[in-house]
């Protein structure tokens, strides 16, 4: 089998805060083969964007991979400078569109200057083939091409959007990473816009990352997909196996929160409690306090990731009752109780 394109293994990344270190994304494996799309899926604080921006090595100051490895390529580059990283990674082989990308655009300058700046920084190329990279790539995202002189406050939000990705796209990246990249767009937009990722698939054989909140939208645009949870990735596998199989209970729980053009309309789920405050090491479940099933040894130790026990063998699940935790959920959930609930032997202790 082919090497991966990026390969994230047993990643740690803390922040030192006033109260000690942090720890954002506990030991987080998962890789991303060409042309794949990725969908990181998981609530506020999870961890997503950490792990995003180590990647690209963008980390606030006072983040840091506390241990682990991300390999492009093969190559380890969570060690890299910022120099390196910026000559020979940083939008020519992985771009980045962060979080809240829209008021990254500089709205004083146009939208081809802003590339060309780009594009003067990380490549030798001409100013002219910057310009033509720039048009066919308007062109992908659905933008006229005669349009990448405009400013930025001559597009619509979604336009704008398209531009950013545009942006992220005309040097020919590897891999793209985008955060939350619909997050600001009404549905129609969020629509317009995975099309034109779907094209991007087709024509440039780009792999993707998408970090997202709303996992219903990875169920529709990715192949594969990891569902975080306070520093931990609780879930992951391609994402038909984790959609009709899903065994960690935060997986399953957040599967249900939202809603999923696959299924029937349903009451969609709440997941009660927040996630811990992670200060120093997490050698626990992080999902253990909300988790209706959670039995002692789920406090003892991190959970082992380990095979989820379908027919697809990247689908791995981090959770120790992983094995009849489905079973008891969608016994609570049956409309008839027969006192095997999941709440009732939480509430007992049955079943540990
Ligand atoms: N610079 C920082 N210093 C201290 N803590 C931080 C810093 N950046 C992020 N965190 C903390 O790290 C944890 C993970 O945050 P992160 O932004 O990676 O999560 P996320 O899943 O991307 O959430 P969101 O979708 O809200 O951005 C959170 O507890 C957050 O408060």
């Amino acid at each position: 089998m082919s090497e991966p394109l990026l390969e994230v293994d047993d990643l740690t990344v803390q922040y030192q805060t006033d109260d000690g270190m942090l720890t954002a994304t506990s030991n987080a494996s998962f890789s991303i083969s060409d042309g794949e799309f990725f969908g990181l899926a998981g609530e506020s604080g999870s961890g997503k964007s950490t792990l995003a921006k180590a990647i690209i090595g963008g980390l606030d100051d006072n983040g840091q991979v506390s241990s682990g490895t991300i390999k492009y390529r093969g190559e380890e580059i969570q060690d890299l400078s910022d120099k390196e990283l910026s000559q020979r990674i940083r939008w020519k082989e992985i771009s980045w569109i962060p979080q809240g990308a829209m008021s990254s655009l500089d709205p004083l300058q146009r939208v081809s200057e802003q590339a060309l700046e780009i594009g003067n920084v990380h490549t030798d190329l001409p100013d002219e083939e910057i310009r033509d990279k720039l048009k066919e790539t308007f062109d992908i995202v659905g933008l006229q091409e005669s349009r990448i002189d405009d400013y930025p406050h001559q597009f619509s939000g979604g336009m704008q959007q398209r531009a950013i990705i545009a942006l992220a796209l005309f040097l020919e990246p590897e891999l793209v990473i985008a955060d939350e990249p619909t997050t600001a767009l009404d549905v129609i937009m969020q629509d317009q816009i995975f099309k034109h990722l779907d094209r991007l698939k087709d024509e440039l054989d780009v792999s993707l990352l998408l970090i997202t909140h709303d996992i219903s939208v990875i169920f529709e645009s990715c192949d594969s997909v990891a569902i975080m949870h306070a520093s931990q990735i609780a879930e992951r596998g391609t994402t038909n196996a984790v959609h009709a199989n899903p065994r960690h209970p935060y997986a399953f729980m957040f599967k249900e929160a939202f809603p999923d053009i696959r299924e029937p309309k349903r009451e969609l789920e709440v997941i009660e409690g927040h996630p811990p405050e992670l200060m120093g090491e997490v050698d626990f479940c992080s999902f253990a306090d909300r988790c209706p099933w959670a039995a002692p040894e789920c406090r003892e130790g991190a959970p082992p990731t380990e095979s989820a026990g379908d027919d697809d063998p990247s689908h791995v699940t981090a959770c120790v009752r992983r094995e009849e935790a489905y079973e008891l959920y969608q016994s609570d959930t049956s409309p008839v109780d027969d006192g095997s609930s999941a709440q009732s032997i939480a509430q007992t202790g049955e079943g540990d």
